[in-house]
């Protein structure tokens, strides 16, 4: 994929839901804005795309994806990933560590980072583990996998919280070096042990074991003092409680360099979706209350809350289709969250197109010091572009998503907002709703049983 792309001009299209204009994407990067656009000589052979009412926003950056290879590549690849995330808008994704192996080594991280480059969808960046095996026991080669040609920014063990308040203050002090970042899952074991759901009302009346929202709580606070001491740099990954809410604007307030992400799902779905002990809403952290979800929309609102990232989390049948206690947590997110961002914070008034480039590509961008990505659109910018129909709706079926599983919550649902096209350096991904050249090599494969 090493050709030059055709050129493209994209006639009326609208930059941030503004003005419609013409938009010249030739040799990676825009070359021309405006009603001149077409007149550019680079304009010649290009392909024409009528993107009359569709929105033109920065690609897409997602901040916490997990692909599954290697070791899992029943439940997903960087292959089918990379599909959903192209399909969802997406032109860069994180990948975290918590695969078999664990990508606490350069080669791992290596590995990752060349699929996805050779798949050529999205492009991959590789999360590191904070901890060998993500065992929380000792540090992994940081600045291996720092120095690699994975370059890898953003440390997590995600999926288990890195507990040890002294293995917590090492790594925030070792990715200082690099400028990196400590992406922590915020969950204090102790007192989640056996936790099966947000821990309130339902889940007593359900006789479910609880994940109190102080387990959360606690171990931002603690971060943020951490991070303050050693000055270093703090991200708090998939932020679910009222209460998380203020304790990150306190530290903001203070100055602490942290940084937070709301997942799509803790947007809009509460607790009450246990009663039916349908597995595919069990998540971690579990999903909250209405007054929950009120706090974390006013926090991606007002900025105390920076970003939402997916926490795409594809789990195989036979862990998704069983007794709640024995379910993998996770859900699906990268074909739905535009669309979930489009309901609860655009069609609510709580963020315009402007914001919604903010917190979906600018700020995970700049979390993760991606170049190339979460930047203007303007003249002389990479072109890396996700083209939405605003207007548009579809009904979410999780055996029609890209990814090898199907562990939607939003099954049957209609959801507002439909991605039409998806460009990464100016080569179209997807066109029409479609994925372009859908070979994704031994990637996209049948769905696992
Ligand atoms: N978010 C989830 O519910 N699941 C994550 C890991 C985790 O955070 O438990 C996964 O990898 O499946």
């Amino acid at each position: 994929m090493t050709d030059r792309p055709v050129p493209v001009l994209l006639r009326h299209a609208a930059p941030y839901g503004e003005e419609p204009t013409d938009v010249l994407l030739a040799d990676g990067v825009i070359v021309a804005l405006g009603a001149d656009a077409a007149a550019h000589p680079a304009a010649a052979g290009a392909q024409e795309i009528d993107a009359t009412g569709r929105v033109l926003l920065p690609g897409l950056v997602d901040l916490h994806t997990h692909l599954r290879e290697p070791g899992r590549e029943d439940a997903e690849t960087v292959g089918t990933g990379s599909a959903a995330a192209a399909l969802g808008g997406y032109t860069a994704v994180f990948a975290m560590p918590n695969t078999d192996p664990v990508a606490d080594t350069a080669g791992v991280v290596e590995q990752v980072f060349r699929l996805g480059q050779d798949i050529g969808l999205v492009d991959v960046l590789p999360i590191g583990a904070v901890t060998v095996g993500r065992k929380g026991e000792r540090l992994a080669e940081l600045g291996a996998m720092a120095t690699s040609v994975a370059a890898v920014r953003v440390f997590s063990d995600d999926g288990d919280c890195v507990s040890d308040p002294m293995l917590m203050r090492r790594a925030l002090e070792y990715v200082k070096a690099f400028d990196g970042v400590v992406a922590q899952h915020a969950q204090e074991p102790r007192l989640t042990v056996g936790a099966q759901m947000h821990e309130g009302a339902v889940s007593a009346r359900l006789g479910l074991t609880g994940w109190p929202a102080v387990a959360e709580e606690a171990i931002i606070a603690r971060d943020c003092l951490l991070t303050d001491h050693v000055d270093s740099r703090l991200h708090v990954c998939h932020l679910s409680t009222a209460g998380s809410v203020d304790v990150v604007a306190a530290a903001k307030a203070r100055g602490t360099a942290v940084t937070a992400e709301v997942t799509p799902h803790h947007l809009v779905l509460t607790d009450e979706l246990a009663v039916g002990y349908d597995p595919v809403f069990k998540v971690n952290p579990p999903l909250r209350t209405d007054a929950d979800v009120a706090a974390v929309r006013a926090g991606l609102a007002d900025g105390t809350i920076d970003i939402v990232a997916t926490d795409h989390a594809p789990h195989a049948q036979q862990d998704k289709e069983c007794e709640w206690d024995q379910a993998s947590p996770g859900m699906l997110g990268l074909q739905t969250a535009l669309s979930v961002v489009l309901e609860t914070m655009v069609r609510t008034g709580l963020l315009d197109w402007r914001g919604v480039a903010r917190v979906m590509s600018e700020n995970p961008a700049r979390i993760g010091r991606l170049a190339g990505h979460g930047r203007p659109v303007a003249v002389g910018e990479p072109a890396n572009l996700t083209l939405v129909d605003p207007d548009a709706t579809w009904v979410v079926r999780g055996s029609e998503l890209a990814s090898r599983s199907a562990n939607t919550p939003f099954e049957g649902r209609e959801l507002p907002g439909r991605v039409v096209a998806t460009f990464l350096r100016g080569r179209p991904t997807v066109l029409d709703g479609q994925l372009v050249g859908a070979d994704v090599g031994a990637g996209l494969g049948t769905r696992g049983e």
